[in-house]
């Protein structure tokens, strides 16, 4: 059949209306340039990725574009009048919603009033349960969020918390979603469900600007994209059938780096070298229950060995790391640690040389108003590490020093730790457990809102920690990231409701087989 028959005439391109503007803007903090004659510009029915390493001040400029932070100078526009959002409740009024990355969620108060912070909506003159149902249900519904309004926030897990924040942030009916790492938290059904409102949005005409580190979401979701690098805009706006991998890492990381390690990966190569010998038995978990997470999981983890926990949400993945960690006893069962102790509490694994790893920095993780030094030393400051606890501050500050280079965090430890950005916090978490040295790490999502080249560094240095030393250590880590899984570990063992269902090694290791492995059974 000729083409011109078939269906109705093709829409003319509507001419791209710009919504939010930001020109020449720069900020400084305590005199050093954080933002230079940075801009972005937002369109109507857009997704606008912004991207660029740990610290080269992304979040800076959404707080700026959503009035969370003053710029010092240059130009704001909405509709093409300049605006000066004096707080965010007011870029808010005037229809732009940020969720930033820190999240800010209120643990004690339920999801209802969460959703609606200002108050909970009105009928007939008085606050409704019934009315925010009815407002909140079809967007908790879009989003996949089968929740009651009345939970406590703080007992849900970071996933839901994080489309929650989305959610409030929808609620608003903004004209401009800024989403400042969204995707962090979530585990891959929830990316998925994710991309599709980010489609629904768009279709409604907002603009939506999009930060991530994920660049493989960055070219899958958006139309355009700006990368900031030092501040600066190395590609600005750039329409995202122009660019590829590739580009995007150049523009972030220079030309130096112009041929970075692909996230997607298909597989890795067999290890080149001599194939490592796994070393003693460091955990075992013998016929563990707890009920409602798992259900009889048997495993063993040896020293120089990275062993993977594959999952969907709630699959069991993370109460392994928790069960091993003290953090969750076990009904039945038994786990045991280097010299056959049983695990009672958070505070005695790690006495026994476990370092548990946080993902979510803000529940777990940092004294913010500290500096970078105390953090990283802070466990051995509690007399919990084996090496005693009379440690002059000189060394530790040393010490410190010494562990953030190796993981390049931003600008020294005498920092205070709030001032960092958010990549760059997740590496002083990872530091601080690091300080302990630890004969077991246990690692949940290590990497959660770090960028590619400092990602590819913790890995390497994730991998030197297992090989280290005369004994070696064992390190269990649970990731939502596939190709992490893929690039760093020996073997991956796949949870399904509570139960260990495959485990995947050499050839077999490969983001394909895991995704097909964790979704078996589930299809349809
Ligand atoms: N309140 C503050 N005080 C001092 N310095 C700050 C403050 N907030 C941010 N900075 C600094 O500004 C720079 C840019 O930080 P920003 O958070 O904008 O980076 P980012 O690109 O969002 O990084 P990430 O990907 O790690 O979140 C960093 O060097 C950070 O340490």
């Amino acid at each position: 059949m000729p083409a011109e028959h078939v269906g109705p005439p093709p829409v003319p391109p509507h001419p791209p209306r710009t919504v939010l503007a930001a020109t020449a803007v720069g900020k400084r903090y305590d005199g050093i340039p954080v933002l230079a004659e940075a801009g972005i510009t937002l369109r109507a029915g857009e997704v606008h990725a912004l991207v660029g390493e740990n610290g080269a001040g992304k979040s800076t400029l959404v707080k700026i574009l959503s009035g969370v932070v003053r710029p010092d100078a240059g130009r704001v526009l909405l509709d093409s009048r300049e605006v000066a959002f004096a707080t965010s409740r007011q870029a808010s009024a005037a229809g732009v919603a940020l969720v930033s990355q820190e999240l800010a969620i209120f643990g004690d108060l339920s999801v209802a009033e969460n959703l609606f912070p200002h108050g909970l909506p009105r009928r007939a003159g008085l606050t409704s349960n019934a009315e925010a149902e009815q407002r909140a249900r079809p967007v908790l519904d879009e989003l996949g969020l089968r929740l009651r309004l009345d939970t406590r926030a703080g007992d849900l897990d970071l996933a839901d918390r994080q489309l929650l924040e989305i959610c409030r942030a929808l609620l608003t009916e903004p004209r401009v979603l800024i989403l400042d790492e969204p995707t962090s938290a979530l585990p891959k059904e929830a990316v998925d469900r994710l991309a599709a409102v980010l489609l629904r949005t768009r279709g409604r005409g907002i603009a939506i600007l999009y930060i991530s580190h994920y660049l493989e979401e960055v070219l899958r979701f958006s139309q355009r994209v700006t990368v900031l690098r030092d501040g600066r805009v190395t590609l600005g706006g750039a329409e995202i059938a122009t660019v590829d991998l590739a580009a995007l890492v150049t523009a972030m990381l220079g030309e130096e780096h112009a041929a970075p390690e692909p996230r997607a990966a298909p597989s890795p190569a067999p290890a080149s070298g001599p194939a490592r010998e796994p070393g003693a038995v460091a955990v075992v978990l013998d016929s563990v229950t707890v009920p409602g997470r798992l259900d009889r999981v048997s495993l063993t983890a040896r020293r120089r060995e990275v062993v993977g926990l594959a999952g969907l949400q709630g699959a069991g993945h993370l109460a392994v790391l928790e069960v091993t960690g003290g953090r969750a006893r076990p009904a039945s069962g038994s786990v045991r640690l280097p010299g056959g102790v049983a695990p009672r509490s958070l505070r005695q694994a790690t006495g026994q040389g476990v370092a548990f790893v946080p993902s979510d920095r803000k529940r777990y993780g940092l004294m913010l108003d500290r500096p970078v030094w105390e953090n990283i030393t802070s466990v051995s400051w509690l007399g919990l590490h084996r090496g005693g606890l009379l440690l002059h501050r000189r060394a530790l500050v040393d010490r410190a020093a010494r562990s953030a280079r190796s993981l390049r965090v931003d600008g020294g430890v005498h920092r205070r730790t709030g001032e960092l950005s958010g990549g760059n916090q997740q590496k002083v978490v990872f530091a601080k457990w690091l300080d302990t040295d630890p004969s077991v790490m246990l690692l949940d999502d290590p990497t959660r809102g770090v960028d590619i080249r400092a990602r590819a560094e913790m890995h390497a240095v994730i991998r030197a920690l297992a090989d280290e030393g005369r004994e070696g250590r064992a390190v269990l880590v649970a990731s939502t990231d596939l190709s992490e899984l893929v690039e760093l570990c020996d073997r991956v063992l796949v949870l399904q409701r509570g139960r260990i269902v495959d485990e995947l090694s050499g050839e077999r290791l490969t983001q394909q087989a895991l995704s097909v492995s964790m979704n078996a059974g589930f299809a349809g």
